[in-house]
């Protein structure tokens, strides 16, 4: 369901631009100019639906930031927009549970508001421990969390922390005090270092202690950051923000580097480095099939390469759902990789061999033509420490698949 966000504004000119922005962001914008309307639209309304409010500081039956407190007590996360940007109005509107607020009609908050409008829908998905021995500084921090659509967990020692990561695979960010229980939190930072790296898992420190050497103490230990307590509210979330955006960033980029951008599989480099970690247990069985389409080149000239593009996604759907528990890969071109880990030979033929028959039995539906494909492909189950080796041979039985007169399946 496309999730909503309630504008609560009576300027038109705002209240166009930011109907536009909340559009372009993929969102549902429900409009109010005034509380009354506001509280109309909403009595029906479920607040889940609802990814935010941005609410006008200022309207005609709620002057003083009525529709502000009415938006927090309705549970929907707010941001407030207002004209006034002096120091009492900003300490006026922080003071309430807001997450953030924008200055109205300035072309580069809207940018600002945009980027936050994805960053809540994104907070939707990821977990953060608060670790923190003081339940009320606990119970605080994940309150503030939360108003981002942050998943909080909570705990005061460091062995709780350790067994919410083992439970929780999500948590992108642990905030942790200098005076959690159990081990000194700075070794502790330095012992989860060992496990989960700065560009998995962001720590940031705080504390309360007035020693200043303990910023750099915690960032030397691992930490990504470390405030200082008590903590202005803006500062944290901007430090949180740039932290988690960071390890979104070199999610993208390691996604990027290991996946093949037409279909969408795990190219080469990520064949490999899964084989890798593989065989660094024992394994009693290996099998390699290299899978190459058949006269792929006639479809590219008979159809256009955009129906040879169709096809490739096609099949490597069909061998994606097919080897599920297998690890797959486009190698390049029309030629596809399966490697079949802990199978013995017999199980691992008559997979392929179902694979074979798959890709043949289906032929692939472009603009309406049925575009018929079928595939060689070379298997080889005899295991070794060197997949290299495991290709070659793969490949030369693949040579005999082709020669053999295609569709089939050539195995030693
Ligand atoms: N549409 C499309 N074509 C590709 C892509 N990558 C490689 N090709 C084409 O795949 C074709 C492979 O042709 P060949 O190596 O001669 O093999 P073939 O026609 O499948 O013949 P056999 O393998 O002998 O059955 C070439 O025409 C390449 O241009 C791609 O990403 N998209």
């Amino acid at each position: 369901m496309q999730q909503k966000v309630l504008i609560i504004e009576d300027s038109s000119t705002s209240l166009a631009l930011l109907k536009k922005l909340v559009e372009r962001a993929g969102l549902k914008p429900v409009v109010a100019t005034t509380l009354a309307e506001a509280r109309h639209i909403f009595l029906h309304s479920d607040p889940e639906h609802y990814l935010c409010a941005i609410v006008d500081y200022h309207l005609p039956d709620a002057p003083n930031g009525e529709a502000i407190d009415y938006a927090i007590e309705s549970f929907i996360p707010t941001i407030v927009s207002t004209g006034k940007l002096d120091a009492d109005t900003r300490n006026r509107v922080l003071a309430k549970d807001v997450v953030d607020y924008i200055p109205k009609e300035n072309a580069q908050v809207f940018d600002y508001l945009m980027r936050l409008l994805s960053r809540l829908e994104k907070n939707k998905g990821i977990e953060v421990i608060v670790a923190d021995p003081k339940r009320q500084n606990r119970t605080a921090m994940a309150a503030l969390l939360r108003r981002h659509n942050f998943i909080t967990l909570e705990c005061a020692t460091t062995e709780d922390v350790e067994t919410l990561l083992g439970k929780h695979p999500n948590v992108k960010l642990l905030l942790i005090d200098s005076e959690i229980k159990g081990e000194l939190a700075t070794q502790f930072v330095a012992h989860l270092r060992k496990t989960y790296s700065k560009e998995t898992l962001a720590i940031l420190g705080l504390s309360a202690d007035e020693n200043n050497l303990l910023s750099a103490r915690f960032i030397k230990s691992g930490a990504n950051d470390f405030v200082k307590k008590p903590f202005c509210h803006e500062e944290l979330l901007c430090r949180i923000t740039l932290n988690i955006d960071l390890i979104e960033k070199v999610e993208t980029i390691r996604r990027t580097a290991n996946t093949d951008y037409l279909t969408g599989l795990p190219n080469r480099r990520h064949f490999f480095y899964t084989v890798d970690q593989y065989q660094q247990a024992p394994l009693s069985h290996q099998s390699v099939a290299l899978i190459d389409l058949d006269h792929f080149k006639r479809i590219n000239d008979t159809y256009g390469h955009d129906a040879g593009d169709a096809v490739l996604k096609a099949v490597a759907r069909r061998i994606a759902s097919h080897c599920a528990d297998l690890v797959v890969s486009r190698f390049g071109g029309e030629e596809f990789c399966v490697y079949l880990p802990d199978l013995p030979s017999e199980a691992a033929i008559e997979r392929i061999e179902a694979l074979r028959q798959h890709i043949a039995s289906n032929p692939v539906n472009f603009k309406d033509q049925m575009l018929p494909v079928t595939a060689s492909i070379g298997l080889t189950t005899a295991s070794s420490t060197n997949v290299h080796e495991m290709l070659t041979r793969a490949d030369k039985l693949l040579y005999q698949a082709k020669t053999g007169g295609r569709n089939q399946v050539a195995h030693d």
